[in-house]
């Protein structure tokens, strides 16, 4: 087996960049539950000041729907793409995920009776997905990829988006456009403030990796947070507190 190519870190934040940002496992600590993430007041002021040396070039392009991400983040209340690319807001033009369909609200009912057989099980409903999450229960991961690769026939349209410690099923396109953290990006870059520019996009797992293909296509920085793996980002940092360092020394 090859082994994984070292990275190196990335190069300062330019003036003349726009900078997209994952956020639980890069701008955040990874916690045992999603409503137990902390956010450091420094982050914020740091997002805040990138945002304005970049003219307004800063998004977040998160799984989380973008009701959290206001919740956890704002101040500043950035652009943003939640729900793995569903949904995208930009001033005051919003693009929403489709609605749930009735038989997601059956799936969420039966994933609850199954996570009441395992202690520590979250599932978090995202309004058009749902999330089940192992992170404090690590026994129930087998079932839980089980019950959501049997649910996903009853979902048309839906597909499985797996990431660190959970399994999502949400759907697969929003306005009958295939959605992605690629695609929000790519998306962003036809418009400004950040047409034109240089795209960054920092991100840790498996969802951010249809942005790293997004950027490095325009010549633009993908960076890999967290442990090495397989990843078609171009450099990497080891975690959150590096990531704090990289933008804050930008900001
Ligand atoms: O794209 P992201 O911004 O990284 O969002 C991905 C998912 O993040 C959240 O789950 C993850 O973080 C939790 C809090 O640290 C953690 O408990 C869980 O194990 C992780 O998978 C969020 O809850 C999901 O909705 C996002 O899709």
């Amino acid at each position: 087996m090859a082994a994984i190519p070292v990275l190196p870190p990335p190069p300062p934040i330019d003036d003349d960049c726009a900078l997209f940002l994952d956020v639980d496992g890069t701008l955040l600590e990874l916690a045992p539950r999603p409503d137990e993430v902390e956010v450091p007041q420094q982050l914020r002021e740091a997002l805040a000041a990138l945002h304005a040396r970049l003219r307004g070039a800063v998004a977040l392009v998160s799984g989380r729907s973008l009701a959290t991400l206001d919740r956890l983040l704002a101040p500043p209340r950035l652009p943003a793409s939640g729900l793995h690319g569903l949904e995208r807001r930009h001033g005051s033009r919003v693009q929403r995920a489709p609605r749930a369909p009735e038989a997601l609200h059956r799936v969420r009912g039966e994933a609850v009776r199954v996570a009441a057989r395992h202690p520590g099980v979250v599932i978090e409903d995202k309004g058009a997905a749902l999330a089940l999450h192992w992170r404090a229960a690590p026994q129930a991961g087998g079932d839980l990829q089980a019950f959501a690769r049997a649910a996903l026939p009853r979902l048309p349209g839906y597909r499985l988006q797996p990431g660190h410690d959970v399994i999502e099923l949400r759907p697969a396109a929003s306005g009958g456009v295939r959605a992605d953290k690629g695609a929000a990006i790519l998306a962003f870059l036809q418009e400004p403030p950040f047409a034109g520019r240089r795209p960054v996009f920092a991100g840790d797992d498996i969802t951010d990796e249809a942005g790293f293909a997004a950027v490095n296509a325009h010549d633009g920085i993908s960076v890999l947070v967290g442990p090495l793996r397989e990843s078609a980002a171009h450099f990497a940092l080891a975690g959150t507190a590096d990531v704090h360092a990289w933008i804050g020394a930008s900001a």
